[in-house]
Parts: structure tokens; C-alpha cells; sequence
């Protein structure tokens, strides 16, 4: 589903990469977890399978597809119908209801009629179809993440990226966005989640960790610089 090739990440200004020589594959329907230091470069690695930032060197395919070969209409196109993110700071638009967040991401391309079904079927999902007129700025923390999930979830995505989507909640909101991810990895979408929580790391498939100038992969040294 996701395969990184000889990847090398080094930002302009930087002397040394972020990772360097990595091969790692992610198989369909696997939930990975993220670790390691602030600043390792958990989050890159998410822009890059996202498609947001480019490798300085190797290929990034998202099934087939080698995105980077992609012009930006296509692989913005590509990104959007494969994969969503879900981030620790929510990102819902303040002056829209929650119902109409989880609708922006098919609003330009679909039925209104259609969108507005489905978005109220997620509300559901997530448990807070009551809310459905309220601005985020009227809901808490754990419930505005669970809007960002069901907005992720709108485009029927592959793929969901989560950067430490529990990063600003308590245990037990913390807990019941792990309990959406378990409904998500069930269905079958492949997860790949940064975190600094462990409690969060014991839910998925996988490991990697980033330690700053090596990646490791399931206790396995896949690549070093
Ligand atoms: N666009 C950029 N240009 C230059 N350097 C960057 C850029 N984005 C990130 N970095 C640097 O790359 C390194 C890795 O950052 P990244 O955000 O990927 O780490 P992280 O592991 O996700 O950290 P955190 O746990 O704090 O979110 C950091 O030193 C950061 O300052």
C-alpha cells in the first residue's frame, strides 16, 4: 500500500538528512505507529506519504504510484481521493458548524444532498450526531478530534494519517478516539499514527521508531545514516 525506496530526507538548511537510505514497506490494512524524540522526523515522514513535501532522494509509491513522478494537479488529485489526515491541534474551521466542517472536503465535488447524508451518518459514528449545529468552539477537545476524525473519514480514504491525534486530550477522550481507530483498522484502512504515548503504540501492528538518526522498524534496524 505504502513503499518507501532508498528514501533521503534533508531539508535545505540542514547538514545532516532526517533519515537516509530507508526501504520500508507499509502493507494494506496495517496500523502503524510513529515514535520517537520531538524533532526526529515523525511528521515528515506523514507529509511525505501524504504527499505535501518531496523526498530529496528515492521513490514514494502509494500502490502502485510513484507520487513524486506526479504533477502537482495529479497528485493533489491522487492524495486526496487515497489518504486523509487527522492532527493533534483538530484544524476545524471555527466559523462553520460541525456539521459543515465534516462536509468541506466533498463539498466541491459532490451533491450537497449526498454529502450532507453521509456527513450525518459519521456524526453518528462518532458519536455526536446532537451536535450537529454547533460550532467547534462550543464543543471540548475529545468531541472537536472526533469531528476531525468523521471529516478525515467523509472521503472514504485508504489511508489515514494521524498526527498524535491524542496529544491534547485526556484518558478518556484519548480512549475513545483509539476505539474509532480500532472501527477504522477493522474495515481495513491502513493507519499510520505518530505519537509519543505508549499506551496509544500498543494498539497497532507496528513500530517504527525514529531516534534521531536512525529508523528502526518492528525492532528491526532497517536503515541508519
Ligand atoms: N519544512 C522544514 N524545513 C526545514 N526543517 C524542517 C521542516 N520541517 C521540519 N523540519 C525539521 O526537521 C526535523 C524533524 O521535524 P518533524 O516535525 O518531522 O519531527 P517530529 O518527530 O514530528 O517532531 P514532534 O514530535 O515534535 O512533532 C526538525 O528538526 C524540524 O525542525
Amino acid at each position: 500500500m505504502i513503499h518507501l525506496q532508498n528514501a533521503t530526507l534533508q531539508y535545505n538548511m540542514s547538514k545532516t538528512p532526517i533519515f537516509s537510505d530507508v526501504t520500508l514497506h507499509i502493507a494494506k490494512g496495517e496500523w502503524i505507529s510513529l515514535i520517537g524524540p520531538s524533532g526526529s522526523g515523525k511528521t515528515s515522514l506523514l507529509n511525505i506519504i501524504g504527499g505535501s513535501i518531496e523526498l530529496s532522494s528515492g521513490k514514494v509509491f502509494i500502490e502502485q504510484t510513484d507520487i513524486q513522478t506526479l504533477s502537482i494537479n495529479e497528485k493533489q488529485l491522487y492524495v486526496r481521493e487515497k489518504i486523509s489526515t487527522v492532527y493533534q491541534q483538530f484544524r476545524l474551521l471555527p466559523q462553520f458548524t460541525v456539521l459543515e466542517n465534516i462536509m468541506l472536503p466533498l463539498i466541491p465535488y459532490r451533491d450537497r444532498k449526498v454529502i450532507q447524508a453521509k456527513a450525518l451518518e459519521l456524526m453518528e459514528d462518532v458519536g455526536l450526531e446532537e451536535h450537529a449545529k454547533k460550532l467547534p468552539s462550543q464543543l471540548s477537545g475529545g468531541q472537536q478530534q472526533r469531528v476531525a476524525f468523521a471529516r478525515a473519514l467523509i472521503t472514504e480514504p485508504d489511508i489515514l494519517l494521524c498526527d498524535e491525534p491524542t496529544g491534547n486530550l485526556d484518558h478518556d477522550n484519548r480512549n475513545n478516539i483509539l476505539e474509532l481507530l480500532s472501527v477504522v483498522h477493522k474495515k481495513g484502512k491502513t493507519i499510520v499514527l505518530a505519537t509519543h504515548d505508549d499506551f496509544v503504540t500498543k494498539k497497532s501492528d507496528r513500530i517504527i521508531t525514529f531516534t534521531g538518526n536512525t529508523i528502526h522498524i518492528g525492532g528491526d534496524k532497517i536503515a541508519s545514516l
